[in-house]
C-alpha cells in the first residue's frame, strides 16, 4: 500500500486501519508504506520486489506516480480512492467506493491498459491543454471545505470571466490535420477529468488509442451549457466539440498555453507530441 498522507485533505492517512482490517479479515496482510513528498511514491515502488503489486491509496496524483513506476515492468498497479479527485478509478470500471475498490484489489484481475507519454513526460489518464488546466491550476485556491467536486466547480466559475480560446493545430497519426480555435485540447486515455467531468466518455483504457477531444471557437454563455453536458457525459453531442481517435497527436498552439497531466501542470510549452503506450500498464480490475 502506497499511501500519500495528505491525499483528501489528510483524510487518506485515517483510512488506514479500516484498510488493514479489510485485508486482514480476510487472510491478507497490507504492508504500508508512506509517502514523505511528491515524487516519493515513484521511489518507494521502484524499490520494491518484481512482480508484488503496488496499490495507491491517495487521489489521481498518487495513481500517476504509482502507475509511471510500475508501466513497462509487468508490476500490477491497484488503487484505493482516497483523494479529493479519484478520476482513474472511475475509467477502471471500479468507481470511487472504497470497500468496492478492496475487494477488486483482493479479488480482481490484472488486465492491461494503455499509458502516454507526451514530452517524454508519462501519464495514465490524460492530458489536457488550456481551459482544463487553468482550472486544475486553480483548484489548490478554492476554499478546503468545499471538497474536492466542489473546489473545482469553484475553480470553473472563477475562470468563465476571463477565459480564452486558443489558436491551435492537431495532427494526428492517421495524416489527418485540423485548425481550431479552442477552449482546450484532452488527450484521453480515461474518461472522466477533475473529479466529474466527463470529457471523453467513450475513452476506453484498452483500445490502444487516445480520444481527442476539442472545440470550435466558443462563447461565455456556450461553455456555461457545455457545463451540465460535460457533467452527464453528453458533450460529443454537441456541434462545436468535436473527436478523433489516434494513436499519436501533435498539438501545435498559437501561443504557451497551461497545460496537465493527470492534474500535474506540465513546464510551458507551445507544442505537444503525445503517443499511446500500448498496453504499458497491468492493473487490478473487476473480473470478465
Ligand atoms: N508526504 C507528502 N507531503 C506533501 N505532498 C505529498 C506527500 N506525498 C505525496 N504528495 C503529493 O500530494 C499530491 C496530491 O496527491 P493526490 O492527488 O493523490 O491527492 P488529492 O487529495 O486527490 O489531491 P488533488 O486535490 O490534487 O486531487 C501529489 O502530487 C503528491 O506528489
Amino acid at each position: 500500500m502506497i499511501l500519500n498522507p495528505t491525499a483528501g485533505r489528510g483524510r487518506a492517512a485515517a483510512l488506514r486501519p479500516r484498510i488493514s482490517r479489510f485485508f486482514e479479515e480476510r487472510g491478507a496482510r497490507a504492508v504500508w508504506h508512506v509517502t514523505r513528498r511528491p515524487g516519493h511514491a515513484s521511489q518507494i515502488v521502484g524499490e520494491l520486489p518484481p512482480g508484488l503489486p503496488a496499490v495507491a491509496v491517495g487521489g489521481d496524483g498518487t495513481v500517476h506516480e504509482v502507475a509511471r513506476a510500475c508501466a513497462g515492468t509487468g508490476r500490477p498497479m491497484g488503487v484505493l480512492p482516497a483523494g479529493s479527485g479519484n478520476d482513474y478509478v472511475k475509467a477502471l470500471g471500479v468507481g470511487g467506493d472504497l470497500r468496492r475498490a478492496m475487494e477488486v484489489v483482493l479479488a480482481g484481475e490484472a488486465r492491461a491498459v494503455d499509458a502516454g507519454e507526451v514530452n517524454g513526460e508519462f501519464f495514465d489518464n490524460g492530458l489536457g491543454i488550456g481551459f482544463d488546466a487553468e482550472v486544475a491550476a486553480g483548484v489548490v485556491k478554492a476554499p478546503a471545505y468545499l471538497g474536492g467536486a466542489g473546489r473545482y466547480m469553484w475553480s470553473v466559475a472563477r475562470l468563465l470571466w476571463g477565459f480564452t480560446c486558443h489558436p491551435a493545430r492537431l495532427s494526428f497519426d492517421d495524416g489527418t490535420a485540423v485548425e481550431s480555435e479552442t477552449i482546450l485540447v484532452a488527450v484521453a486515455l480515461g474518461t472522466t477529468y477533475g473529479a466529474r467531468f466527463r470529457l471523453a466518455p467513450e475513452a476506453r483504457l484498452d483500445d490502444g488509442a487516445f480520444d481527442v477531444v476539442w472545440s470550435d471557437r466558443v462563447s461565455r454563455a456556450e461553455v456555461i451549457r457545455l457545463i451540465p453536458s460535460a457533467l452527464r457525459g453528453t458533450l460529443l453531442r454537441h456541434p462545436k466539440v468535436h473527436m478523433h481517435r489516434a494513436r499519436e497527436v501533435e498539438v501545435e498552439l498559437g501561443r504557451v498555453v497551461p497545460a496537465h497531466v493527470d492534474g500535474e501542470i506540465l513546464p510551458p510549452t507551445r507544442l505537444f507530441r503525445a503517443r499511446v503506450l500500448p498496453g504499458a500498464l497491468r492493473v487490478l480490475a473487476p473480473r470478465g
